[in-house]
């Protein structure tokens, strides 16, 4: 058992979700995956993200955060479980569109499994890739509405809803230059603007501000925020960074087993709305100093992580 299994025993009766069938954007149970029999990503993996609500997921590289994101955006069937996403029809709960089920050893859910084929959830999240995936050849504007046409928006209409939100992103200036003309931090805001702009209730945001300077990256946190704030959309948003995910969410999620069957759940002490100043508060400290800790073990696979460093942030 490693010492991050043993962490998570003791703390699972502190550990419960809230969970209102109503309010959540997703719910995953009993969640298996694996890409080939030697490699189990997720083992009965089960957590819910309700409406409204920014939360991230830390966890050491290489044990599947990008892979859930696929899982959830439908471009990856379970091996075994169920993951549901509101925005549907008929939506949560229920057993329509949105929902992707096969059924999870042992949990005895006697939901039916849909035959494979495409999965049901797919286009219901909104899915922003760590890579921009600008198209060098379109326009910011053209970027930014390419989501809505292949949606089936008229050229114009997409163009129109695409001008209104430029001036909150910071590229009122930009709308007809080229990406290879922008910053990175322009890059990901255009990247950003095309995911909300397709109108899921769910975005999945993966490492978004990994390749910025740090400066850059600050404000991208706090305008992200505002931007949040605005929209009341359900963030989940997957980073390296400590202080990032504590600034950032209501809640943090790490896993540090690997596979992964289970989350360790986090409630950040922050008021809304926040400055990036609130990183240095001294009530994040505890979780900041446990969440070091537990990504540290699992890293080293259940040696004694040691103390962490005050300041490292990042695993
Ligand atoms: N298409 C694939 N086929 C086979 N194995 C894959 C495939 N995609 C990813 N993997 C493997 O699955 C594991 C998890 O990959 P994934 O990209 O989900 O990890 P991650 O936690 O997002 O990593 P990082 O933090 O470095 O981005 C890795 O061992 C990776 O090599």
């Amino acid at each position: 058992m490693t010492d991050c299994d043993q962490e998570g025993k003791a703390r699972s009766s502190k550990a419960a979700y809230t969970e209102g069938p109503g309010a959540a954007a997703l719910d995953v149970r009993g969640l298996t995956y694996r890409f080939d029999p030697d490699s189990l990503l997720f083992e009965n993996l089960s957590f819910t993200i309700q409406k409204g609500e920014f939360v991230s997921l830390l966890a050491p590289s290489g044990v599947g955060k990008t892979t859930l994101f696929r899982l959830i955006a439908g471009l990856l069937e379970p091996d075994a479980g169920e993951i549901r996403l509101s925005g549907g029809e008929p939506g949560l709960p229920g057993a329509g569109a949105g929902v992707a089920s096969q059924p999870a050893p042992g949990t005895g859910s006697g939901l039916t499994a849909p035959p494979r084929g495409k999965p049901k959830r797919l286009g219901l999240a909104g899915y922003m890739p760590q890579r921009d995936g600008l198209m060098p050849w379109r326009t910011v504007l053209d970027n930014a509405a390419l989501g809505l046409e292949v949606g089936g928006m008229p050229k114009g209409e997409a163009r129109r809803r695409v001008r209104e939100l430029l001036p909150s992103f910071g590229l009122e200036q930009s709308a007809d230059r080229l990406p290879a003309e922008l910053s990175g931090g322009m890059r990901q805001r255009v990247s950003f603007l095309r995911t909300l702009l397709a109108g899921q209730e769910l975005l999945l945001l993966d490492e978004p501000f990994s390749a910025l300077d740090a400066m850059t990256r600050l404000d991208m946190q706090e305008w992200l925020l505002q931007v949040w704030e605005e929209h009341r959309k359900t963030i989940l948003f997957i980073t390296h960074d400590v202080d990032e995910a504590l600034f950032l969410s209501d809640r943090v999620l790490v896993a540090c087993t690997s596979p992964i069957g289970r989350l360790e759940e986090f409630r950040v002490p922050l008021d809304r709305p926040r400055k990036s100043e609130a990183m240095l508060d001294a009530s994040l400290l505890p979780a900041k100093r446990e969440i070091l800790r537990l990504l540290r073990a699992g890293k080293s696979g259940g040696q004694n992580p040691g103390e962490p460093e005050e300041g490292g942030g990042r695993v």
